[in-house]
C-alpha cells in the first residue's frame, strides 16, 4: 500500500469549446497528495474546479495533461484497478426509478464484477437505513433516502477511497448527523474520504486536512488546525458599563456591536491585547464583560479568495 492514497501531478483539464460554450481551462497544474487514511477537504468557490478534479479522480473526466496515480495505480496504465480503490457518491440524485435499493445496490455491485459470495447488500441497506425500503421502488424514496442510497452505491466494491461531492447540500440536520457518523466510521475502519463541501465549518469539524481550489489552481493544502492558525487575526469584545468613546490603537478596527459592545479587531503580529485594554482604561471605560473571538476557517477562506478576485 502507498502511503498516500492518491498522488497527482501537473493536472491539466481544458473543456473544449462547444455549441456557445467557450473553452474553460478549468484545471491549470495541480499538485496534490491525499495521505492515506485522511479525511481530506476540497473546498473552493463555485466554479473553482473542485468537480472535475473529483470526476477526473473517479474515471468519469478525461484529464487533458498531468498524472494521477490512485492508491498507487496510474491512471493511464492501470485504469480499472485504479477505478476500483475509488467509490464516488455524486452530487445529483438522479437514477432509475424502478430500481428498488437492493437492485440499484445489486447492479452496481455487476458493474463493478464483485462476486455474489463478496458482496455485502444486506449490511450496507443497514448502514444507511434502508433496510424497511429495501424492495421499494427508487421513485418512492425520499430525496434523503435517495442520498443515502448513493452512498451505498459508493461502497459495493469496497473502494480503499471513498469521494463525496457536497454530501450534504440541501440535505437536514438529521440526514447530516446521519451522513456524517457513518463517514467517520468509515474511516476509522481504514478508509480515505475526500469530500468537497461548502459548509466550512462542517469541513473544519471534520477534516484532517484540507485544499482550498480557485481558478483550476490549488491556493493552499495544510492541516485543518494549521491553516486556521495561520490567521494573524483576533477579535477582543468588550461590554462597557454605559455610553463609551474611545479611539482604537493604529492598526487596530473598532466596530460597534448592536448590543453595545465594543469589537476590537487586530493582528496579533502587530498588536498586543494589552495595549488596547490600555487605551480602555485611559479613555475611563469601565469594562463588564471581555471576550475573545479566534478566525475560523470561513475567514481564512474568505481571506484567500478574496484576494484573487472573487467574492
Ligand atoms: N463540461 C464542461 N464544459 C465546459 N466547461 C465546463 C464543463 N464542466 C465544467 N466547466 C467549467 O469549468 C470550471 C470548473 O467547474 P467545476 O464544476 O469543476 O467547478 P466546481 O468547483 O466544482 O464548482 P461547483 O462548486 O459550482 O460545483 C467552471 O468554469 C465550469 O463552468
Amino acid at each position: 500500500m502507498s502511503q498516500n492514497a492518491i498522488e497527482i501531478e501537473g493536472l491539466t483539464k481544458t473543456y473544449a469549446p462547444s455549441g456557445k460554450q467557450p473553452g474553460k481551462k478549468a484545471l491549470k497544474g495541480i499538485d496534490l497528495n491525499i495521505p492515506a487514511g485522511s479525511i481530506f477537504g476540497l473546498l473552493g468557490p463555485n466554479g473553482a474546479g473542485k468537480s472535475t478534479l473529483i470526476n477526473i479522480l473517479a474515471g468519469l473526466v478525461l484529464k487533458t495533461s498531468g498524472k494521477v496515480r490512485i492508491w498507487g495505480f496510474d491512471q493511464d496504465v492501470n485504469p480499472r484497478q485504479s477505478r476500483a480503490a475509488i467509490g464516488v457518491m455524486p452530487q445529483e440524485l438522479n437514477m432509475d426509478p424502478f430500481f428498488s435499493p437492493r437492485s440499484a445496490l445489486e447492479v452496481q455491485a455487476g458493474l463493478y464484477g464483485v462476486p455474489k459470495s463478496q458482496r455485502t447488500t444486506d449490511e450496507i441497506l443497514a448502514m444507511i437505513g434502508l433496510t424497511d425500503k429495501a424492495e421499494a421502488y427508487a421513485r418512492t424514496l425520499s430525496g434523503g433516502m435517495r442520498r443515502r442510497l448513493l452512498l451505498g452505491k459508493a461502497l459495493v466494491h469496497h473502494p480503499q477511497i471513498l469521494v463525496l461531492d457536497e454530501p450534504t447540500a440541501g440535505v437536514d440536520i438529521e440526514l447530516r448527523q446521519m451522513l456524517w457518523k457513518n463517514i467517520r466510521k468509515l474511516n476509522e475502519q481504514g478508509m480515505t474520504i475526500i469530500l468537497t463541501t461548502h459548509y466550512l465549518e462542517e469541513a473544519e469539524e471534520i477534516c484532517d486536512e484540507i485544499a482550498i481550489v480557485n481558478h483550476g489552481e490549488i491556493l493552499i493544502r495544510d492541516k485543518t488546525a494549521a491553516l486556521v492558525g495561520r490567521m494573524d487575526k483576533k477579535t477582543l469584545v468588550i461590554l462597557p458599563q454605559g455610553a463609551a468613546d474611545i479611539t482604537p490603537p493604529k492598526g487596530v478596527t473598532l466596530t460597534h456591536r448592536r448590543n453595545g459592545a465594543l469589537a476590537f479587531t487586530y493582528h496579533t503580529s502587530q498588536t498586543n491585547a494589552s495595549e488596547i485594554l490600555d487605551a480602555l482604561r485611559a479613555a475611563n471605560i469601565v469594562i463588564q464583560d471581555v471576550a475573545t473571538e479566534e478566525p475560523d476557517l470561513e475567514d481564512v477562506f474568505v481571506a484567500l479568495t478574496s484576494e484573487k478576485g472573487v467574492a
